[in-house]
């Protein structure tokens, strides 16, 4: 029986030079208040550092007013990627959108928000929190967050989205 020994120093620094998400900036509208407390959270437990952009209560507001911010904060580089909660997702990641820097994927199964990372390298993940559980939500915040962009063919294409 042949037992394979990971080379414990390359191992470690293959893990060292993963990028590690270290600072999510976050934004919502009223009907995404109480899955935005969820998502902080679980974001908060894996020592991520969270930026609030609220609203933090269920009171009726305008989207658009805390959704910029964050589309700001990651076009800027200040986070590393963005999440923005409303009832359809629909006018949070048209909004993101119109951020230059920005590529907002709206996502409703955690196997969509894998392929928003891997094939769009997206950059703010749009939860609609009226269609979704919220272990659905905090499913798709994880995949979001672990999968990291496969690059080539999808380069490419990543590439020719922006229209000038
Ligand atoms: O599209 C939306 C914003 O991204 C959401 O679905 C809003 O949460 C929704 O439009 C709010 O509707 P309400 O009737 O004013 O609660």
């Amino acid at each position: 029986m042949y037992k394979i020994e990971v080379d414990k120093p390359i191992f470690y620094l293959c893990e060292l030079l993963k990028p590690h998400i270290m600072k999510i900036s976050i934004g919502n509208d009223h009907a995404g208040t109480d899955y935005k407390f969820a998502v902080s959270e679980y974001l908060k437990s894996k020592n991520i550092e969270v930026i609030n952009h609220g609203t933090d209560s269920e009171d009726s507001v305008d989207y658009p007013d805390f959704v910029h911010p964050v589309a700001r904060d990651v076009e800027n580089g200040e986070v590393d990627l963005g999440i923005i909660i409303c009832g359809s997702g629909n006018g949070a990641s048209m909004t993101a959108n119109k951020h230059q820097g920005i590529r907002c994927a709206l996502c409703w199964t955690k196997e969509i928000a894998e392929l928003a990372r891997e094939h769009n390298n997206a950059n703010i993940l749009s939860i609609p929190a009226r269609y979704t559980s919220k272990a659905q939500a905090l499913e798709m915040v994880k995949v979001f967050l672990e999968t990291e962009f496969a690059g080539g063919r999808h380069a490419t294409r990543v590439g020719k989205i922006a229209c000038n």
